[in-house]
């Protein structure tokens, strides 16, 4: 997938929410070696955030792996340091062991000149200059709706590439992917597992559906959720520490659901009130999506 000039991996490997540990100085060894794993079974794009704290995990698992820098699609985030982004940005880089990164990404629309010390249009012209010093290859954002992209596309040089969101038949943002859409934003999914790993509703309209193509494509409702999501050509960003899940992860964008099957899942879950797993508590709106 193309974004600009730049092309992005269809399946990223994240290294937030199981993974989050916060102090960015220690090494998690079991990371290190997930990631390793990730990348012998195909994965190339890794999603980190300054504030998973997982960058020098990230580094040290490119260094040991001997695959070339050309090769890989390295993703971080800014957020709580808004206000300084190359002094940020340089310290993602001093814990990644990288010269630039391929993605550098607003983690959250959730910041003020009163909570930072800087508002969104002033951020941006900051973030547009790393991409100039050839610190960072593409620009996006994540949990942007609507009214923070409109904000964004009135004063960028460089619209954001991609617009990272919580994305799955529990929440499908309708109106925001919609907005991405027309404007040549890519949707990246995060949580796209949520339906069996997060939503805990006791209506669970996309359980049976999931079951039924499950069974057509020989593969689990992990990999239909995948194909899901990519077959509506979204990028998805998953995480697990188990090999035989790495393995056949990486292999969902080979099921390509039809217009119809993308459709009954879809339906499926806009049977039931929008789940949102994360952000909630931060003012991510409730969206109910158009039936
Ligand atoms: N920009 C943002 O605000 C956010 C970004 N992210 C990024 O997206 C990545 C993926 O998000 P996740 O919520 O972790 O998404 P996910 O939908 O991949 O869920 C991952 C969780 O599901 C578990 N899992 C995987 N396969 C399973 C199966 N078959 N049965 C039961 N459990 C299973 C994993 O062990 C892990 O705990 C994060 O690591 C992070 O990089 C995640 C949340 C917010
Ligand atoms: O990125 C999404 C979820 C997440 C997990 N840990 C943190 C810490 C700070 C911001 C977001 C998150």
């Amino acid at each position: 997938m193309a974004l600009n000039t730049v092309k992005i991996p269809s399946i990223g490997f994240g290294t937030g929410t199981a993974w989050y540990k916060g102090d960015p100085d220690t090494i998690d060894d079991k990371l290190v070696k997930t990631l390793l794993s990730a990348f012998k079974h195909g994965y190339r794009f890794i999603d980190g955030a300054e504030s998973y704290g997982t960058e020098r995990e990230i580094g040290a698992a490119i260094a040991q792996s001997g695959l070339s820098r050309s090769d890989l699609f390295i993703s971080t985030k800014i957020l709580k340091s808004i206000g300084n982004p190359e002094e940020a940005l340089r310290k993602s880089l001093e814990r990644l062991n990288l010269t630039y990164v391929d993605l550098y990404i607003i983690h959250a629309p959730y910041f003020t000149q009163a909570s930072h010390g800087i508002e969104l249009e002033e951020a941006w012209p900051r973030l547009e200059a790393l991409v100039d010093k050839g610190l960072v290859r593409a620009l996006g954002v994540s949990n942007f709706r609507i009214e923070h992209l409109e904000r964004l596309l009135k004063v960028a040089k460089y619209p954001p590439a991609v617009n990272q969101i919580e994305f799955n038949p529990y929440c499908q943002d309708v109106q925001t992917v919609e907005f991405c859409r027309k404007h040549g934003i890519i949707v990246e999914a995060y949580a796209p597992l949520s339906p069996i790993v997060y939503y805990k509703g006791t209506d669970r309209p996309v359980d049976s559906v999931l079951d039924k193509l499950a069974q057509k494509y020989a593969t689990s409702q992990a990999s239909i959720l995948l194909a899901w999501v990519l077959s509506q050509g979204h990028v998805a960003i998953l995480t697990t520490s188990k090999t035989e899940r790495q393995e056949e992860y990486i292999k969902a964008s080979e099921i390509k659901l039809t217009e119809a099957e993308i459709s009954d899942i879809s339906r499926a879950g806009q049977q039931v009130p929008e789940f949102r797993k994360f952000w909630a508590s931060a003012g991510h709106k409730q969206s109910k999506p158009k039936a």
